[in-house]
């Protein structure tokens, strides 16, 4: 498996475009099951988890064809697929192909919404904790949809297709709301979601759906309300930009100082962690192509941030900020609420010298002057990240290991922070 070697300790200068959004381009394919028409995606980011997902579509009989860059276009345009379901041979999703990735149990609503019937694995995914799909499951029965769990599929069936209803969510589920919002835009009648995710890949899977013919509004706030169609047709939809990519480049930017442009980054998307970053001593400044970043001179002041729903601090930021507080003038307190489990980093970054000590859910980070490199593993994406990032900032060499994680969700990573000036190159035995 490859590896990343980084020599820690220059600052970062120059541009980092940013792709389009992991979070957001797996529902919109996945969105693609719900019409027999094409869905194009535009600004889709070359990753393992698009790679990944395309198999599965490929093996409910979905075409993908993909068109990537042309000349002229700009970097952070990314790959544009064609999304053709015209005919959905196969309605099951075997363990094989969705045991690797959480995203792909989503292919539950639209197969049942349009073919009456699924038969999907339970997901794998990052381990961060237990995730069980209890609330998905809830969602779907709310529809009328008949589930039962057996040699560890979810078997779904909808004899007379889905019938719209009132699902109120007991807790905030970004995938509890994507999968009752694709289901809700074919079935019979008016559904009204509460309690809704607010993320703003909700709200651009919402917005893809419209252009599809669903009736949608409220997407991106706690309600939403979806009156079904009888069909939808094809579209054309730019993935938004990668806000977790942004907000990773920027905690890498305040780590290790220097100045840097974040290409086609959007603000809105991520202004409770420039706040946070604001605060830590980084100067952020907006200008029409995206967001500048920079830290001369000024120390990392630390900080107490707990995770939340958006637009609270994301929880996908966390193990980044961790590494950051891992440098900073003082003690620092990070609380995570959302998952139970999301703390892989903190013994992985102890191996630079970092100083945390964890409570509960509460991570109390003693900032130390020098980190130094090391060789170091994560078992999820953010925390991989989180791992490059100190690696970026600490004296002398740092090896990551197992990289495959790194690979699910950040597409060129090494490309673009040596174009910065980092010292990383990836390994491939
Ligand atoms: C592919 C994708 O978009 N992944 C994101 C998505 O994950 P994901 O959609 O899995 O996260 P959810 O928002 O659904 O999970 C939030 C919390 O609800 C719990 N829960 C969820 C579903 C359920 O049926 N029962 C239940 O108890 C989870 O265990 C977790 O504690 O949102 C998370 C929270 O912003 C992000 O960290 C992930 O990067
Ligand atoms: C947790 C993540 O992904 P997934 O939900 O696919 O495991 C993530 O993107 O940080």
């Amino acid at each position: 498996m490859d590896r990343i070697r980084i020599v820690g300790g220059s600052k970062l200068n120059g541009t980092i475009a940013i792709s389009g959004a992991k979070n957001a381009a797996l529902p919109l394919m996945i969105a693609g099951l719900l019409t027999e028409e094409t869905l194009v995606l535009d600004n889709v980011p070359r990753l393992a988890d698009v790679a990944q997902l395309q198999r599965i579509l490929g093996n409910h009989g979905v075409d993908i064809m993909s068109a990537g860059k042309r000349p002229g276009d700009r970097e952070y345009q990314g790959q544009t697929l064609h999304i053709s379901a015209a005919n959905i041979i196969d309605t099951t999703a075997p363990y094989d192909l969705v045991s690797r990735m959480r995203a792909s149990f989503w292919v539950i609503a639209p197969l049942l919404a349009r073919m009456h019937e699924a038969k999907v694995s339970l997901p794998g995914g990052c381990a961060i904790g237990t995730r069980p799909v209890d609330l998905l499951i809830m969602a779907l029965e709310k529809l009328g949809a008949e589930l039962v769990i057996d040699g560890g599929y979810v078997v779904a069936k909808a004899p007379g297709g889905l019938r719209g209803a009132a699902i109120d969510f007991p807790k905030v589920t970004v995938s509890g709301t994507h999968v009752a919002l694709m289901a809700a835009t074919l079935a019979k009648g008016t559904t009204v979601i509460t309690n809704a995710a607010c993320e703003p890949e909700i709200a651009d899977v919402a917005d893809c759906l419209n252009k599809m013919g669903a009736r949608i509004e409220g997407a991106g706030t706690p309600r939403i309300t979806i009156e079904g169609v009888a069909k939808l047709h094809g579209a054309r939809h730019t993935v938004l930009p990668d806000r977790i990519e942004a907000g990773t480049y920027a905690m890498a930017v305040a780590m290790t100082g220097g100045e840097v442009q974040l290409a086609g980054a959007r603000p809105e998307l991520l202004q409770s962690a420039l706040d946070v970053l604001t605060e830590a001593g980084a100067v952020i400044s907006v200008n029409p192509e995206g967001i500048r970043v920079s830290r001369n001179g000024a120390g990392i002041r630390p900080v107490k941030v707990s995770t939340a729903p958006f637009p609270g601090f994301p929880t996908d930021l966390q193990a980044q900020l961790m590494a950051l507080m891992a440098c900073a003038g003082g003690a620092s307190e990070i609380t995570e609420t959302i998952f139970e489990n999301r703390f892989m980093h903190v013994q992985e970054l102890a191996r630079f010298g970092a100083r945390i000590a964890l409570d509960g859910e509460t991570a109390t980070i003693d900032g130390t002057a020098k980190l130094r490199g090391a060789p170091v593993m994560a078992t999820d994406l953010r925390a991989s990240v989180s791992l490059v990032i100190a690696g970026l900032a600490a004296e002398g060499e740092t090896m990551v290991n197992r990289v495959y994680h790194l690979d699910r969700g950040f597409e060129r990573l090494e490309e673009k922070l040596s174009a910065c000036g980092a010292s990383i190159q990836r390994i491939s035995d």
